[in-house]
């Protein structure tokens, strides 16, 4: 049955009545984007659920979330802040969740004018190819000895240090072994118990007892997480006492300065938790996009030919890729555009608060505390925006004038308004660099007896939507190289 708000004295956009106590919340199953958008056909793009004791507005339109995210960005952008991130003080110094007022400013400042300007990311280029060869290597040896490639795991570990030396302009981790990989189960942990149906989340009172143990994974994966960050910046001090470092890079700056723009101090624990921001925000959603893209490839072998076939014509075999060429290659920019249409990775972009009530279209009203999400997932697959919305067709994205800097609300894979994603231009160099880098170096083929509709496509939830079996295929050096 369809509950309308309006009988209570709220204008709250409709829903399925609530079930006394959990509300809503069973609604919700393991794949949350995917149950909401089957209850946006039913009810309304602009829903309601209670879920325990919170009232949330889901979006499920690109009319609404334009309402949300252009028309009402100002009073809709402070986040709500998982009981997951309310650890080791993080939500209190974290871009992802503080309000977004002066501390929230001066840290997306240091983003937009030092972090990620065209110039910055030009300068280090060079140290980001070399990475980029490090992987194409590691893919060359596995295939000459007949292993399969773990496309997930490469790329993680391949973005990682792409972030690493963007930021540090050294390496974070060695590339692929043990450290590496530890660092994948610590953010992974993070944004699947911050993703995670938690109770304490929808019965305030339940927070301290912490039922699922969410609290206690997720504090030991941020200490973890922060002392492999008070490592890196102990070893840097260290070397600048000594005289041993004279690299004046991104780190360097930062702890030169140590002072926020409001005069504050950029203390340890204020760098820790910036960095933390950085890599948990920017790698697995970097390297989820690359697999994602591999799979689809593999599971298309028109798609992967063309998109071969445009790479070998514009750059060919004798020189290796670079990040200059991407806007050469429009073919391998709407592969990357479909991929993001069609596994946005992060699913429902991330949580908003209502900080005052905000009438909206329809004479719905968000009552302030109501939280927010969008779900740029099921934006991505509606059959009224989209033709063949669950087929992998590049071609849509040719010749649309659609990008994804958040101006055409029917692709928000970055989000949008004064919240969009900061790493945007990183994120952006980084996919299309690995992807081409692969796809020059290397044929790629399903391990032995798969067939491409064999391929097991199935998402595995978090903050982040990845792949739930990791992607194994089979690289064979191209022939001309
Ligand atoms: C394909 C890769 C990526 C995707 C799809 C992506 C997507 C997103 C989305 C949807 C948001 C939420 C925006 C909103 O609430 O309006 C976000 C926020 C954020 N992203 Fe990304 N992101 C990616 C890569 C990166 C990278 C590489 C970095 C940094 C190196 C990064 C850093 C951040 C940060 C710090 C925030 C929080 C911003 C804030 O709340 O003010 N992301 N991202």
């Amino acid at each position: 049955t369809k509950r309308s708000w309006r009988s209570r004295g709220q204008r709250l956009p409709p829903g399925p009545t609530p079930l006394p106590v959990v509300g809503n919340l069973f609604e919700l199953g393991d794949k949350p984007h995917r149950s909401i958008a089957r209850l946006a056909k039913v009810y309304s793009p602009f829903m309601t659920l209670r879920l325990g004791q919170v009232n949330t507005v889901f979006v499920s339109s690109p009319q609404m979330a334009r309402e949300i995210l252009q028309k009402n960005d100002a009073v809709l952008s402070s986040r709500w802040i998982p009981e997951a991130v309310r650890v080791l003080a993080f939500n209190e110094a974290s871009m992802v969740w503080l309000p977004p007022y002066q501390r929230w400013r001066n840290l997306r400042r240091i983003c937009k004018t030092e972090l990620f300007t065209t110039q910055r990311l030009d300068s280090y280029r060079s140290l980001r190819r070399q990475k980029v060869q490090e992987l194409v290597q590691y893919i060359s040896d596995s295939a000459s000895k007949g292993l399969l490639v773990d496309v997930g795991r490469v790329a993680f570990s391949t973005t990682l240090n792409l972030i690493s030396r963007t930021v540090f302009s050294i390496d974070l981790v060695d590339l692929y072994g043990e450290s590496s990989q530890e660092f994948k189960h610590v953010v992974e942990g993070i944004l699947e118990e911050a993703g995670r149906t938690n109770l304490s989340d929808y019965f305030p009172l339940l927070a301290k007892l912490d039922p699922q143990g969410i609290r206690h994974r997720s504090t030991k994966y941020f200490k973890r997480l922060h002392e492999i960050f008070d490592e890196n910046i102990e070893r840097r001090l260290h070397s600048k006492r000594d005289g041993t470092t004279a690299r004046n890079d991104f780190l360097d700056e930062l702890l030169e300065h140590q002072v926020q723009g409001d005069g504050t101090k950029f203390d340890r624990h204020a760098l820790k938790c910036f960095f933390s921001d950085i890599f948990v925000a920017g790698s697995d959603t970097t390297s989820s996009t690359v697999e994602w893209a591999m799979a689809e490839l593999l599971r298309n072998p028109r798609v992967m030919a063309k998109v071969r076939e445009e790479i070998v014509r514009v750059i060919g075999f004798s020189r290796e890729v670079e990040e200059a060429d991407i806007g050469s290659l429009p073919y391998l920019q709407a592969v990357v555009k479909e991929t993001l249409r069609l596994h946005p990775p992060v699913p429902l972009m991330l949580p908003r608060l209502a900080e005052a009530t905000v009438e909206v279209q329809h004479g719905y009203e968000i009552p302030k505390g109501t939280r927010l999400l969008i779900n740029i997932w099921a934006i991505g697959r509606d059959s009224s925006l989209w033709t063949e919305p669950e087929e992998f067709l590049p071609e849509r994205f040719l010749n649309k004038e659609v990008d994804f800097k958040g101006r055409h609300f029917e692709f928000i894979p970055f989000g949008s308004g004064r919240r969009i994603c900061p790493g945007l231009p990183l994120a952006y160099r980084m996919v299309h660099l690995m992807l081409a880098s692969m796809l020059q170096r290397f044929e790629w083929r399903l391990p032995e007896g798969k067939e491409p509709r064999d391929l097991d496509m199935e998402e595995k939830f978090g903050v982040t939507l990845i792949m739930a079996s990791p992607l194994k295929a089979m690289a064979v050096p191209t022939k001309c190289c």
